[in-house]
């Protein structure tokens, strides 16, 4: 448990191992978060957790180390509404970060358009119970069409045991939208579990839901090599090959007591897309699409 002083904890490993995996050059982390640093950029007073800092510099550098080039930042739930923190990131990645913010529903267009200029290209709805108080759909769905014009996505992040009380508003929703690490299917059903085909059938729905091959280290608890993750996630990537993401979910938000080993999460990569076509989507065509579409 690594908790200092003042209570505040650290959920990410100071010395994460090289990992064997080398990613394609100009690879894309496309989900992972800065916390603070503090001082500069406070906590929200209703964040559910209180973390170490783990800004900029930390992130470029655990970047580099994994031979990943850019990165897509996405707002913590720890820093609320106020994006400041990934903004900052993001303006001090010469141009190699973009980020997903968190807003407040009353948010104006001219302040959307100040997140537009600093790099975000997408509005995240959170629907854990335990990350915020409360998520107002009629409201969400009011902020998906106002950054419509934008060009933005929606990322949405629930659990599966609320994947049909998420239809309706998936349904709904005018832009691409992007689920947060599969919407937490439970591995271990393997890949035709009652989890796993539920979400099928959500991706089949609408052709534009994008989704995070991320987090191995909390849906699967037998931890590294992570074989129920893999014997799972396997197949949707072979079979949505064109709107899946990867990311780091650095710095791990509340796996205080499991630290995960970053250099061990991207040796996960070719084992989830085991070739090198499937490897060049997942990481570098899928997200640039998404983040940097200018560039096609
Ligand atoms: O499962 C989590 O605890 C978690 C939390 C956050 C956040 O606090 O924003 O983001 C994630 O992607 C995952």
């Amino acid at each position: 448990m690594s908790t200092d002083e003042h209570g505040r904890i650290r959920s990410w490993t100071l010395e994460p191992s090289l990992p064997r995996y080398r990613p394609p050059a100009g690879a894309v982390d496309a989900h992972c978060h800065v916390f603070g640093p503090m001082a500069e950029f406070p906590f929200s007073p209703k964040a559910k957790y209180l973390p170490q800092d783990a800004g900029p510099e930390a992130l470029f550098a655990l970047r580099d180390r994994l031979g990943f080039t850019r990165n897509v930042i996405v707002q913590a739930s720890c820093h609320g509404t106020d994006n400041r923190a990934t903004l900052d990131a993001i303006a001090t990645s010469g141009g190699m970060a973009r980020g997903v913010a968190v807003v407040d529903p009353a948010i104006s267009d001219t302040e959307l358009d100040a997140l537009h200029a600093g790099g975000i290209r997408g509005v995240r709805f959170n629907f854990l119970k335990r990350l915020v108080d409360d998520a107002p759909k009629d409201l969400f769905l009011e902020v998906a069409h106002r950054i419509q014009r934008l060009g933005w996505h929606v990322v949405v992040y629930f659990e599966a045991d609320i994947l049909d009380e998420m239809r309706a508003l998936l349904a709904a929703i005018p832009t691409p939208i992007v689920i947060d690490h599969m919407g937490r299917p439970d591995v271990a059903q393997g890949p035709d579990g009652a989890d796993m085909r539920a979400f099928r059938a959500l991706l089949d729905s609408r052709d534009d839901i994008w989704f995070k091959v991320t987090c191995p280290d909390r849906l699967d608890p037998a931890g590294p090599p992570y074989a129920d993750f893999v014997r799972s996630v396997r197949p949707l990537v072979q079979a949505y090959p064109d709107r899946v993401l990867w990311g780091t979910d650095w710095p791990h938000p509340n796996m205080e007591k499991l630290l995960p080993d970053d250099g061990l999460l991207v040796d996960a990569i070719p084992e989830i897309a085991p070739t090198d076509t499937l490897q060049r989507k997942l990481l570098i065509d899928n997200p640039m699409r998404l983040y940097w579409p200018e560039t096609f």
